[in-house]
């Protein structure tokens, strides 16, 4: 299912951190965000999971204003692994994995054969099978980030909503977590802070940056230098990677040997009348 997000406006307390954001998560694509501390994509994503409601503009599902669905047909269509990944739950792992199913089940209902089935799935894919009966205060920050992606999956939503869900996992499960995404089929938008998982596993990439969304497009068209300079104020080379062919970042930390500092475009080159910044 297709998710518009229509000239959106987001507030806290009268500050205004998102701005205008319009974009389209397509159908069965992996949508990217991307874009600097604090730019707004964990608000983005909260709108999108109605956990804010917007100052203004709308989150469409399949042409549905999103707000207009029960919170149980919501959470049919839509899960999300939120940033706030804490959640006193005094359950077990596999306790928090079948809270996926609620939106499924009556009141009382009790699990049946096929959400047992779901739930182990959704646990064998994020590889928590083996830790079902262990308490998921006491998990670790990539274990709790693997469960609550595996309650997510068990949810069985139509649109996936992730946010940073790469973060705090070792390198091994980052990569099966980005392979899992691109098998899933399933309309993802998902906030990264690596722009090389992002260009490798995204189909289209949205950046933000202050608010405002700056640019749009596939990664390779994002991803260029002068905007990875303007937006995040870094220097960097983009290659092909050796194997995939996909765009490859390459960041450099160091002054240029004319000790200039790190060569930024000059504001306004890649976003008109962007806030454009120097590193010197
Ligand atoms: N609960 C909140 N109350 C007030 N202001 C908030 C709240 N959450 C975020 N903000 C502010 O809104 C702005 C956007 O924050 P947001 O978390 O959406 O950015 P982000 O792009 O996800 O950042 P990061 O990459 O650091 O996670 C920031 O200025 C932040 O300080």
């Amino acid at each position: 299912m297709r998710i518009e997000i229509e000239n959106l406006h987001v507030a806290y307390a009268g500050r205004t951190v998102v701005s205008g954001a319009g974009l389209i998560a397509a159908d069965g694509e992996i949508t990217g965000l991307v874009g600097p501390n604090g730019s707004g994509k964990s608000t983005l994503l909260r709108t999108v999971y109605r956990h804010l409601k917007p100052v203004a503009g709308r989150v469409l599902l399949a042409g549905t204003d999103l707000r207009r669905l029960s919170p149980v047909e919501a959470a049919r269509h839509v899960a999300a692994l939120p940033q706030e990944r804490g959640g006193d739950f005094e359950l077990t792992v596999r306790e928090v994995v079948a809270m996926g199913r609620t939106p499924y089940k009556r009141a009382f209902a009790g699990e049946d054969a096929a959400d047992r089935d779901v739930v182990a799935r959704a646990l064998a894919d994020v590889g928590m099978e083996g830790h079902t009966g262990r308490r998921f205060t006491e998990l670790s920050g990539g274990e709790r980030q693997r469960v609550l992606l595996a309650r997510a999956f068990a949810q069985e939503p139509d649109v996936l909503v992730l946010d940073e869900p790469t973060n705090h996992l070792d390198i091994r499960h980052q990569v099966e977590l980005l392979a899992l995404l691109r098998a899933g089929r399933r309309t993802t938008l998902v906030s990264l802070h690596d722009l090389n998982a992002a260009a490798s596993v995204c189909d289209r990439l949205h950046v933000l940056h202050d608010g405002h969304v700056v640019a749009s497009g596939p990664p390779r068209e994002v991803l260029r230098p002068a905007l990875l300079a303007e937006v995040f104020g870094v220097r960097a080379t983009v290659v092909d990677h050796p194997l995939t062919g996909d765009p490859l970042i390459a960041f450099d930390h160091r002054a240029p040997a004319d000790g200039a500092g790190i060569p930024l475009s000059a504001p306004g080159d890649v976003l008109g009348a962007g806030p454009g910044r120097s590193l010197r």
